[in-house]
C-alpha cells in the first residue's frame, strides 16, 4: 500500500516529530475492498489517533487515494511484525528482568545540543541541565517547566532524560504524557491491579511527566499522582514535569498538589525572540539537510512568532515543496509557498487588539492610552503598545502613529527605541514585554 507512506510524509511535515513517532508511525495500513484499514497496536493509540488525527488522515487519503474512507482497528498486518511501541497502556514501565538494562522510552532525538538557547529559554535550559547533572537534588526537584504550547518544554525534558542516560546508562528514566498516566491508572483500577501500577514507579530513577494540566478535574488521577510523586520525591528520584501555564493558574488542580509542585524549581519558558527564532529555523534546516538561505530564515522568524512548532511546520512545508518541485528555497519561493500560512499569522494580531491587550494589562482604558496626557503611568504603557505594534504587525511607523490618535512617526520611533533600551536594564519592563508578547501570540 503506497498511499499510506505518502500520507505519513505529509503528516510528518504537519505535526511534531514526537507525536508522529508516538501515534502515527506505529500504524500499519492495508486496503480492504475500497477502504483503507489502519491497524493500531493498542486501544490507546487507536483512540488518540481517532481523536487527534483521523480527520486529517481522511483528507489526505481522499487526496492521494481518491477515497478518504478509513477504518481504524486494533491489530497488525498478517505476518508483519508490529513496530515496537514507546509505551504500553497498563504497564507504563517496559517489562524486563531485573538484570536487564532499562530500555527506557525517551526520544533520543531531543538533546541539549540541538536545543537553541535564547533569552526566553535560557533559565529553563539551565535548570534542565542541572537536573540532568544532579538528578534528585532538592534544589531542582521537582523541576517544573511551564509555558504555552510548542516552546520546547518537552524537548528540554527529553534532553535532560537523555543526558542522564548518557552520563549513567543504567539510569532508569521514564517519560509519560499525563494522558498515559491517566489511562494506565484507569486500566489498573478496572483490573484491580493498582498495587502493580504503583510498584512500577519504584523501579524508575527519574520520572518525566508531560502536560500535567491534563490532570485538572480528574480527582482520582491527581490523588494517585500525588502519592506517586511523594514516593519518588522521598526517595530522591528526580521528577520533571511540564505544564502549559503556572500550575497555580490551572483550575481544577488540587491545592495540595499545586503546592507540592512548587517545592522544587519552577521555570517559565517564554516565546523566543526574533534572533532565537531565526537560529532555530536554521538549526532545524541543517538537521534535515535542507538548504535555507538566511534571508528566508529571517522571513519565517519575522512572520511566525507564537510558537516553535509553527516555525518547524513552515520549514517542513518549504522543504517538502522544494523537494517536490525541484526548486531552490529562495525568498520568492518562500513567500509564494507560505502565503496562506503567513497571512493567517498576520491576521491574528492588529493594532486595536494590541491596544486593548496593553490597556487591560496595565489596568487602563484605551482612551487613556490614546490620550495626550504624558504622565509616566500612561506614557510607558503607550510606548509599550507602539513598540509591540511595530514588532507584531506590518504597519509602517506613520500608520502606527495614526492609530495612536494621529501621533507623528518620530514619536513611534522614539517609543520603539526607548522600550528596546529600557529592556536591557529594567527587568520588570522586560517581563511586561514578554508577558504581553505571549498574550498577543496565543
Ligand atoms: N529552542 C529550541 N531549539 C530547538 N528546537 C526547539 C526549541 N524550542 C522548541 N523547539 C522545537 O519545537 C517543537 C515543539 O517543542 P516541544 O514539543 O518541546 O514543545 P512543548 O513546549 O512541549 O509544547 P506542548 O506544550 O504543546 O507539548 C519540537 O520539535 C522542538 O524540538
Amino acid at each position: 500500500m503506497d498511499v499510506w507512506p505518502r500520507c505519513l510524509e505529509r503528516l510528518e511535515a504537519e505535526f511534531p516529530l514526537e507525536d508522529v513517532h508516538t501515534w502515527l508511525k506505529p500504524l500499519q495500513a492495508a486496503r480492504r475492498e475500497d477502504i483503507t484499514v489502519l491497524y493500531a497496536p493498542n486501544a490507546f493509540v487507536r483512540d488518540e489517533v481517532r481523536a487527534r488525527y483521523l480527520a486529517r488522515i481522511r483528507e489526505l487519503l481522499a487526496h492521494f487515494a481518491g477515497n478518504g474512507e478509513v477504518s481504524l482497528e486494533i491489530g497488525s498486518l498478517p505476518r508483519a511484525a508490529p513496530e515496537a511501541m514507546a509505551e504500553t497502556p497498563i504497564s507504563v514501565v517496559p517489562p524486563q528482568a531485573p538484570s536487564e538494562p532499562f530500555a527506557g522510552n525517551l526520544d533520543s532525538h531531543y538533546t541539549f545540543e540541538n536545543f537553541v538557547e535564547g533569552r526566553s529559554n535560557q533559565l529553563g535550559r539551565a535548570a534542565a541541565l542541572q537536573a540532568a547533572q544532579k538528578p534528585g537534588d532538592r534544589s531542582h526537584n521537582p523541576l517544573l517547566l511551564y509555558g504555552s504550547t510548542g516552546l520546547g518544554k518537552t524537548h528540554l525534558m527529553f534532553a535532560a532524560g537523555n543526558a542522564m542516560r548518557a552520563a549513567n546508562p543504567s539510569m532508569r528514566v521514564l517519560y509519560l504524557r499525563s494522558e498515559q498516566f491517566f489511562s494506565a491508572m484507569m486500566k489498573a483500577l478496572q483490573e484491580k491491579a493498582m498495587e502493580g501500577f504503583k510498584r512500577q514507579f519504584q523501579r524508575v530513577d527519574a520520572l518525566l511527566i508531560d502536560d500535567i494540566q491534563f490532570f485538572a478535574g480528574k480527582d482520582r488521577t491527581q490523588e494517585e499522582f500525588f502519592h506517586t510523586f511523594n514516593a519518588l520525591f522521598d526517595s530522591r528520584q528526580q521528577i520533571i514535569m511540564t505544564c502549559d501555564r503556572f500550575p497555580r493558574e490551572v483550575e481544577g488542580l488540587e491545592p495540595r498538589l499545586k503546592s507540592r509542585l512548587a517545592w522544587g524549581l519552577s521555570v517559565a519558558i517564554d516565546p523566543p525572540d526574533f534572533e532565537t527564532r531565526a537560529q532555530i529555523v536554521l538549526s532545524k534546516a541543517r538537521e534535515r539537510g535542507a538548504q535555507i538561505p538566511e534571508d528566508v530564515a529571517f522571513l519565517i522568524a519575522k512572520k511566525m512568532r507564537s510558537n516553535v512548532r509553527d516555525l518547524e511546520g513552515a520549514l517542513n512545508t518549504l522543504a517538502a515543496r522544494a523537494n517536490f518541485t525541484g526548486r531552490a528555497i529562495t525568498q520568492e519561493f518562500a513567500q509564494e509557498t507560505l502565503r496562506d500560512l503567513l497571512r493567517a499569522q498576520m491576521h491574528s494580531v492588529g493594532i486595536p487588539n494590541i491596544q486593548k491587550t496593553v490597556a487591560d494589562y496595565y489596568g487602563l482604558q484605551i482612551k487613556d492610552l490614546l490620550s495626550k496626557r504624558r504622565t509616566r503611568s500612561l506614557a510607558r504603557p503607550r510606548q509599550m503598545a507602539m513598540a509591540l505594534a511595530k514588532e507584531l504587525t506590518e504597519h509602517s511607523l506613520p500608520e502606527i502613529g495614526d492609530a495612536f490618535a494621529g501621533r507623528d512617526h518620530t514619536t513611534v520611533l522614539h517609543a520603539c527605541r526607548q522600550i528596546r533600551t529600557l529592556m536591557e536594564t529594567d527587568g520588570k519592563l522586560r517581563e511586561d514585554w514578554d508577558k504581553l508578547l505571549r498574550k498577543l501570540s496565543e
